[in-house]
């Protein structure tokens, strides 16, 4: 009989509190307990308050995890809910992922006003976004249109297509449909020409490393697939040394105990790029994302990196 209810930690945006609520109901359903079993506590992180500039330019990925991972230190929370996408390849020392919920569709998904498809779109049209990835693929698909900076959470994004300020944007379909928004998406980019990026669409949950009696929690609700495929693509991020300012995608699918993985490295105009695909037994996950990475980051040479840093 549990004594204290387990505290879940997670950022406040909407997007953050359904995955919360989501890891709630998934441990309420496996080991049959009641709500009251667990609380979720609300932290603010500065990935949240930075609006005005791109991510890449203040300071990165910690920047969603940083304030969470306090918390989990100094035991107001006991296990912290994350996008995977959001999560650096080194944890802080004491700290692990622990488990990994079933993952959602990783593809993105087109928002567009003036056209259902990015194709669609007439000649100059402007695109919103402020991911790098994002603005790379769509810059190598349609060359001639204007990408521009678009940040702040889905409603912000979507006053700004009303408001006529982008002709269309694009979000993760995983977001979108766990805000029950997948109504306003117009087209899904397909997974070879716009690749994800590493770890889109999987929630991952992150605990105190030797807290038992959590993992042995969170361990009945962890999805070993999904778990497997993003060992590959984190692996892959981590040879690239997950440089914030080099676009990377990758996404690893899993059959039995085959993993297939497609990983590539864009300029940040779209002009150039180095893929990598690779398959082998899901066992060496990790390697195969590593070999992946060391792969196209020879293929590409530090002028590659260095020339957008
Ligand atoms: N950086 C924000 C972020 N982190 C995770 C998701 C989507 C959900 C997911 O990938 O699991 C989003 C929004 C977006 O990219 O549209």
């Amino acid at each position: 009989m549990q004594t204290r209810a387990l505290r879940i930690g997670t950022r406040g945006s909407l997007l953050a509190l359904a995955q919360a609520h989501e890891t709630r109901a998934r441990l309420m359903a496996t080991h049959v307990l009641p709500e009251e079993a667990f609380e979720i506590v609300t932290i603010s992180t500065s990935g949240d308050r930075i609006q005005d500039r791109p991510l890449s330019m203040a300071g990165g990925k910690g920047l969603f995890t940083k304030e969470l991972e306090e918390a989990m230190y100094a035991g107001e929370i006991d296990i912290a809910v994350h996008s995977s996408k959001d999560m650096p390849t080194q944890l802080p020392d004491g700290l692990e992922l622990s488990a990994f919920l079933p993952r959602e569709d990783p593809r993105d998904a087109f928002i567009g006003r003036a056209a259902p498809t990015i194709m669609d779109l007439p000649e100059g049209g402007v695109v919103g976004s402020s991911s790098l990835r994002r603005q790379a693929l769509i810059r190598r698909m349609r060359p001639d249109l204007d990408v521009v900076m678009f940040r702040g959470n889905v409603q912000t994004r979507l006053r700004k297509l009303d408001e006529g300020v982008a002709q269309g944007t694009i979000l993760a379909n995983a977001g979108l449909r766990r805000l029950g928004l997948e109504n306003v998406i117009t087209d899904l980019m397909p997974l070879d020409a716009f690749p994800p990026a590493p770890g889109q669409g999987a929630i991952c949950i992150e605990s105190r490393i030797g807290d038992t009696a959590v993992a042995t929690m969170l361990s009945a609700i962890d999805h070993r697939p999904t778990g497997q495929a993003l060992a590959c693509e984190r692996a892959f991020l981590a040879a690239l040394d997950g440089s914030c300012r080099t676009p990377i995608a990758g996404y690893a699918e899993i059959d039995g105990d085959r993993l297939s993985f497609s990983g590539l490295i864009l300029t940040p105009d779209g002009t150039l790029w180095h893929e990598a695909m690779a398959e082998g037994r899901v066992a060496d996950a990790a390697d195969i994302g590593r070999n992946a990475g060391d792969e196209v980051r020879a293929r590409a040479g530090t002028r590659f990196f260095e020339g957008w840093s």
